[in-house]
C-alpha cells in the first residue's frame, strides 16, 4: 500500500510506534500545548462529539503552527483517545489515586474506547473515528495496586494501556486493537489513502 509521508502532531509514543508498524514515513511535530485546561469538554457535549472535536483541534492547531517553516504538501495527522464508561468520559488520570478510581470502575464491566483521527491537508480537515467495546475481567484491589505500581496507568486514557500489562485485564474486545492503543490502523490508512 502506498501511503504518503506525513507529519504526526502527537506527543504519544504509541501513535509514532503504530505509524512505524504501518510503514508510514513521518516526522513528529512537537506543537506547543494551548494555555489552560487540557482538552476541556463543552457543557453537555456528547463524548463522540468531544473526541472528534479534540482531534480536529489538534490537527488544526498543528497546521496553523507549521504553516511557514515546514513542507505544506505533507498531511498533518492528529488523534484523540477517550474511554467512555456509562456516559462518563475517562481521560488521562491526574494522579495514581485517580487512576485507582478509574480502574475500579472499569473492573468487571464493558466500556468503549473512542479514537478520533483528523488530517489537515491543503486547507481541508478530514476526520474519522474508531469505536471499540472492551470488557475487563473483575480486578482485585491487589491487581489495581500492582498495576498502578508499574507506572503504566499514567498518561493513558482510562488509566490503562492495552499494549502493556493491562492486556491481561481484557477479556473481550470488539473493534480495533490499534484504535484502543491510540491510532486505528485501518481508519488511518483509509483516510490517508483518500487524500487527493
Ligand atoms: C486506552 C489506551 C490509551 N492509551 C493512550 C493513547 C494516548 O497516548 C493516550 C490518550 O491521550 P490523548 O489525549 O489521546 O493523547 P496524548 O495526550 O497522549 O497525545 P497527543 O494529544 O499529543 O496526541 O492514552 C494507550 O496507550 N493504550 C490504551 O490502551
Amino acid at each position: 500500500m502506498n501511503l504518503p509521508a506525513i507529519y504526526l502532531a502527537s506527543a504519544s509514543p504509541r501513535r509514532h510506534e503504530i505509524l512505524v508498524r504501518m510503514g508510514v514515513e513521518h516526522e513528529v511535530l512537537h506543537v506547543p500545548a494551548p494555555e489552560g485546561e487540557d482538552e476541556p469538554r463543552l457543557p453537555g457535549e456528547p463524548p463522540e462529539d468531544y473526541v472528534r472535536r479534540t482531534a480536529r483541534e489538534k490537527a488544526q492547531r498543528a497546521a496553523d503552527w507549521v504553516r511557514t517553516p515546514l513542507d505544506t504538501s505533507r498531511p498533518i495527522l492528529a488523534a484523540d483517545t477517550t474511554v467512555i464508561l456509562e456516559h462518563d468520559l475517562l481521560g488521562k488520570p491526574a494522579d495514581l489515586d485517580d487512576a485507582r478510581t478509574m480502574l475500579a470502575r472499569l473492573s468487571g464491566s464493558i466500556h468503549s474506547v473512542h479514537t478520533a483521527i483528523a488530517v489537515a491537508y491543503q486547507d481541508s480537515l478530514l476526520e474519522d473515528v474508531s469505536i471499540t467495546q472492551v470488557r475487563f475481567r473483575a480486578l482485585t484491589p491487589q491487581d489495581i495496586d500492582s498495576y498502578c505500581a508499574s507506572g503504566e496507568p499514567m498518561g493513558k486514557a482510562g488509566a490503562y494501556g492495552i499494549q502493556g500489562r493491562a492486556g491481561m485485564f481484557v477479556q473481550h474486545l470488539s473493534g480495533s486493537y490499534t484504535g484502543v492503543m491510540g491510532l486505528p490502523m485501518f481508519e488511518t490508512a483509509r483516510l490517508l489513502q483518500s487524500l487527493p
